[in-house]
């Protein structure tokens, strides 16, 4: 009984390295596919504009700026969602087999950018094989502006701007002037 070597602790030892090896390839596998994710710490989400909800800069943001990058929730082509609230921040998709186009769900940030006509500084594109959306500040952005995007021609809700440059317009007739932009500088 003296004599005899204990049984060393190396086959377990060896069986755990073999196992970490493992894992680390499998993970070196799967991050093969990992998408970067650019995004800007200097934005904050101000809870009510005549907008609702909007994306501002809480810091100077400089042009070319990456501001976010937001994965998509692909909807199935002629899928729908009972209720209309969800299409107002969907984004027509391109899908490789269908000569139509989808809907795609922006999540994160991605779906709180308002619209804009005339004043947009954000400039946004689709990373079909990914499916990310890519938003870009398209000039130097002040601390305290709205990053706002464009929806394109066919909005379906009444825009704010167009009430705003009626009014602006009525002031200009009775000699008042300028087109004012929504700026919340002060909230920071
Ligand atoms: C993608 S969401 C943007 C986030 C939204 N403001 C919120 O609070 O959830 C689109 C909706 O925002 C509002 N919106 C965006 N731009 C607007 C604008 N220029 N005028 C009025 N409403 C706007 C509309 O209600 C629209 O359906």
């Amino acid at each position: 009984m003296g004599d005899d070597v204990p049984m060393t602790t190396a086959a377990p030892e060896k069986k755990k390295e073999e196992e970490e090896e493992n894992r680390e390839s499998e993970m070196e596998e799967m991050m093969k596919n990992a998408v970067p994710i650019q995004r800007s710490l200097d934005l904050c989400l101000v809870l009510e504009t005549p907008r609702g909800r909007g994306v501002f800069a809480s810091c100077f943001i400089s042009s070319g700026t990456i501001l976010d990058t937001c994965p998509i929730l692909l909807l199935q082509p002629g899928e729908s969602i009972p209720g209309r609230t969800i299409w107002d921040y969907s984004y027509n998709w391109p899908t490789p087999n269908s000569p139509t186009p989808t809907q795609a769900i922006i999540l994160g940030l991605g779906s709180m950018f308002n619209h804009s006509s005339s004043r947009q500084n954000v400039g946004w594109r689709r990373n079909v094989e990914n499916q990310v959306v890519v938003y870009t500040a398209l000039r130097d952005v002040r601390r305290g502006e709205e990053l706002l995007i464009s929806y394109g021609s066919r909005l379906t809700f009444r825009d704010v701007e167009e009430d705003e440059r009626r009014k602006e317009e009525s002031k200009e007739e009775e000699g008042d002037g300028g087109l004012g932009g929504l700026d919340v500088e002060g909230l920071f």
